[in-house]
């Protein structure tokens, strides 16, 4: 599982191996994904060098690709100079086998092009040509191969800082950033490749989301089992007008594995069945026993009185817990169900979107888009649980300081409905009995390789309702437990 490094622990790291020839690694690899994307494409390759590293990047890979016999031009607006020591060594490399610099590019018809402008050295929004060169790649038709980081996205966050570079392909170096991986990374990378220069992989405590992660748990059934070993999930929600949602939750509970499945609705006339999913077992919120192995609290529940009742009543049972949606409005309001939640002995499990974050965390959305890392991680340790902060790169961070980003997913997957089945799915392993962050960060998995499972069907990203999603779930959850880790 490949770890993510923030832009100071990348720095740390080469620093540590500073007497490596990093930047010769890196231009070597870089150069050979431009290759296997040059393949037949006849002309020149065009290699747009930034002031920094990233630079320095650019130009080792201009001298590999020139002597495999590929035309290439870099164009770059620094003088050697002003650029840092391995930079000026690989542009003066480039130079003494016969490279020409130029400090402008004309033309688009190139075979291929280079975005070596910025790395994870961009803080502030790209300025002047460098500004105008990214605004010109998207123009062009060419594919791009972008160096570390696509120029103008912010390593750490995932923030398009003015503009940004849409990369074919993104070469990453050393190990993962978020910013490549969450927000607007995804729309900007292209296929992403990861480039350990040959370092030893590092702990760290971030870390891409793979099945790896909750391998352990995914333990085939016996044959002599009943279902009073699945256990009993509850729901929590479904106030007038929408039941639907804590239905949603419920059926996929009952999809995940869950022995038995009780929806507790708070609507007064609300169904005493649910015809689709008969074998959920519907009732009055009121009447809900809080004898359950887990509970979900909040889908469709509202904000009334009665709904903060439940709240408060679901914050003191003792077993697994998960809130979402209204539910997550209410505790933000509340520094008594606050404080109630950060002594529980088992974490809660937080599944706020960014909106309801904002909530939690009460800062505006865009602060928490800003900085989904940050703020994941400030929401665990605030309400000292379990927290998925939903969304394009879900981040899910735990209690005790780790985190994780999701990869599997699509735009399929915003739509109503959708953070309910997520809910339910988590709900379903924790009444089998899987730890709270397991299932917590099996469920974002499996959610979103559901939804990619039936993109690749046609079936989404355009017009995916939330009710196709528990059935694919229930079919890969299926094949994982048969093929473990995989
Ligand atoms: N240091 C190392 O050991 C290695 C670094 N590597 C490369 O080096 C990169 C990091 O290098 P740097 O720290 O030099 O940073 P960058 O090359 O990402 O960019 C920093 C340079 O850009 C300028 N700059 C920043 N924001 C600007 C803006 N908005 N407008 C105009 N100029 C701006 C800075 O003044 C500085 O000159 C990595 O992303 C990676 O590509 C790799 O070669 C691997 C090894
Ligand atoms: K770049």
């Amino acid at each position: 599982m490949s770890a993510i490094l923030r832009r100071e622990e990348v720095r740390l790291m080469e620093l540590r191996h500073a007497g490596l020839p990093l930047m010769e690694r890196a231009g070597q690899a870089a150069a050979g994904c431009a290759a296997r994307m040059l393949a037949a494409r006849q002309g020149c390759v065009l290699v747009l060098a930034g002031p920094g590293n990233n630079g320095g990047d650019g130009f080792v890979l201009a001298r590999v690709l020139r002597e495999q016999g590929h035309e290439v031009i870099v164009a770059c607006l620094a003088e050697g100079a002003q650029m840092p020591p391995d930079a000026r060594q690989a542009r003066a490399a480039w130079q003494a086998a016969g490279g020409q610099v130029v400090s402008e590019f004309v033309g688009s018809n190139w075979a291929l092009i280079v975005d070596a402008i910025f790395g994870i050295g961009l803080k502030r929004p790209p300025e002047g040509r460098y500004a105008d060169w990214i605004a010109r790649l998207s123009q062009m038709s060419a594919p791009v191969l972008s160096l570390d980081v696509p120029s103008g996205l912010d390593a750490d966050t995932g923030r398009v800082l003015g503009a940004a570079v849409r990369a074919s392909h993104t070469a990453t170096f050393i190990a993962m950033k978020a910013g490549l991986l969450t927000l607007n990374g995804p729309d900007h990378c292209g296929e992403l490749s990861l480039h350990s220069l040959d370092l030893p992989a590092e702990a760290a405590p971030g870390r891409v989301l793979g099945r790896e992660f909750f391998a352990a748990a995914l333990l085939p059934r016996a044959a002599n089992v009943h279902k009073g070993l699945f256990g009993q999930a509850g729901v929590i929600g479904g106030a007038t007008g929408m039941v639907g949602a804590a239905l949603l939750t419920a059926r996929a509970a009952l999809m995940a594995g869950a022995g038995r499945v009780y929806g507790g609705v708070l609507d007064a006339g609300g169904p005493v069945v649910d015809f689709m999913q008969p074998e959920i077992m519907l009732r009055a919120a009121t009447d809900l026993h809080l004898l359950c192995s887990a509970l979900a609290v909040g889908p469709g529940m509202g904000l009334s009185e009665i709904a903060a009742q439940q709240l408060r009543r679901a914050v003191a049972f003792s077993g697994p817990l998960l809130l979402d949606a209204d539910a997550l409005t209410l505790l933000g309001q509340s520094p008594q169900l606050q404080s109630a939640l950060a002594r529980r002995d088992v974490p809660a499990i937080l599944t706020p979107h960014p909106a309801e974050a904002a909530r939690l965390m009460q800062c505006a959305t865009s602060d928490v888009q800003n900085d989904r890392v940050s703020m994941a991680l400030e929401m665990a340790r605030r309400y000292q649980s379990h927290v998925v902060l939903k969304g394009a790169g879900s981040v899910v961070a735990l209690r005790d300081g780790r985190w994780l980003i999701n990869t599997t997913g699509n735009a399929g997957l915003a739509t109503a409905g959708s953070g309910d089945v997520l809910s339910g799915l988590v709900l379903g392993l924790l009444a089998q009995g899987w730890e709270p962050a397991l299932a917590l960060a099996a469920g974002v998995h499996l959610h979103g390789a559901a939804a990619d499972w039936l993109s690749g069907q046609g079936v989404g990203p355009v017009g995916l309702t939330a009710s196709e999603i528990a059935p694919a779930a229930r079919r890969l959850l299926n094949m994982w437990l048969v093929q473990g880790e995989g």
